[in-house]
């Protein structure tokens, strides 16, 4: 495919997204009805439609409508490239502009920041001054981080492994465990280091959350909302006992392979009888509003009615974990949320009701260095 060709595909997936469908099954649409396109031209056309995304609301006012032309039209000037090499109506390329599409448009207020309207007042409440900041982060790409396995290799001896295997990977300015990956992230997943187990992908907040929670070696740890267990993997790997339990059996159905790969051994408990763990880690579902690059159609998708349930299922999930933490034990609760409302908002109304006490806090915004992360340890007031 032509450069302009994959513009136009982007154009044509996005209002498709516009109209109503997720991301995922319309760009596999597109795929399953492109055999003509390559690994590289689905690639590309995917970082199109993502970049669109991220920048939906600006993209549009830059481009003049909130239409998968008008954003398009919008990435190729924010990004200082000329629409009319692209808008050429040659081949499979995007017709010509008309002349009401020569002149460039502007975004105002959180338009500008690509953040919901109906959520800017909550996040300037929340982060004051840098609420630009938090939100402008997630108009960019991802950065890709790996966990090192350092039971079976260093973060320093995996770099070399990689860069043999042809993937290139720095090491994280402050995650002991975490490698940024520079250069052939898509290799990743099919490299021998992973079949080897060297490795998880794991973005670095998480890598920091895990390392902060007070584990000593041979503890029972319970991963509470474990999903398919890229934090029960980390747990392990701080030398826990780890025992895996989500509401959801299905989405554990991994977690067996991932450990044998890893070389570690994981419970999977979904249903959970008497027991009592140092430690009861509740990794709970939140709006994901701290991981919005990487999903970005949940940016526009989050109603204030599903966060409203949001925060009820959280406060719940902290009720009904705590009871399994031994006397003298700790409960962790963590979100890839940047709300308030989710983060310190949830934990003090458990606090309040049921006498426990936080005794540290992390809450990272996102940034080149990381995704939004916050995490709060408890324990019960005796
Ligand atoms: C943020 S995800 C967990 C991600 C996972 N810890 C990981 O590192 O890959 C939240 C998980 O909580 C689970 N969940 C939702 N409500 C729950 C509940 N009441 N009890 C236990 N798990 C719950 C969901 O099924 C989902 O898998």
């Amino acid at each position: 495919m032509t450069p302009a060709a994959r513009y136009a595909a982007a154009i044509t997936i996005l209002d498709e997204i516009l109209g109503g469908d997720a991301a995922e099954p319309a760009l596999l649409r597109w795929s399953r009805n492109s055999r003509f396109a390559g690994s590289k031209d689905r690639a590309a056309v995917r970082d199109i439609v993502f970049d669109g995304l991220r920048r939906k609301m600006s993209a549009a006012a830059v481009g003049g409508s909130l239409s998968g032309r008008g954003i398009v039209l919008g990435l190729l000037r924010q990004d200082g490239l000329d629409p009319s090499e692209v808008f050429t109506g040659i081949g499979h390329a995007p017709v010509p502009l008309a002349e009401s599409e020569q002149a460039a448009g502007t975004p105002e207020g959180p338009d500008a920041v690509d953040w919901p309207a109906w959520l800017w007042p909550m996040l300037e409440v929340d982060w004051g001054e840098k609420a630009t900041e938090v939100a402008g982060a997630q108009r960019d790409r991802a950065p890709v981080f790996i966990r090192t396995n350092t039971d079976m290799v260093t973060a320093q001896a995996l770099r070399n492994i990689l860069a043999n295997q042809g993937i290139g990977a720095e090491l994280h300015s402050s995650v002991s465990t975490a490698l940024e990956v520079t250069d052939n992230a898509r290799k990743l997943t099919n490299s021998e280091a992973f079949a080897d187990g060297l490795f998880e992908p794991q973005d670095a907040a998480s890598q920091a959350a895990v390392l902060r929670l007070p584990i000593n070696e041979g503890d029972t740890v319970l991963d509470y909302c474990a999903g398919g267990g890229g934090k029960s993997l980390a747990l392990a790997a701080r030398g826990a006992k780890v025992t895996a339990h989500d509401i959801d059996e299905r989405r554990m159905k991994d977690i067996p392979v991932r450990a044998e790969r890893a070389g570690v051994k994981i419970d999977v408990a979904p249903k959970l009888g008497n027991q009592n763990f140092d430690l009861v880690f509740c990794d709970a579902p939140c709006s994901g509003s701290g991981t919005w690059r990487r999903t970005p159609d949940a940016k526009w998708r989050l109603t204030d009615e599903r966060l409203a349930d949001l925060m009820r299922i959280q406060a719940s999930v902290l009720r009904n974990a705590a009871p399994f933490v031994k006397a003298g034990g700790t409960l962790a609760y963590a979100t890839c949320s940047v709300l308030t409302c989710e983060n310190r908002d949830v934990v003090n109304a458990f606090c309040e009701a049921e006498v426990w006490e936080v005794t540290d806090e992390m809450s990272l915004i996102p940034s080149a260095d990381w995704d939004g992360f916050y995490l709060s340890v408890l324990r019960k007031l005796p």
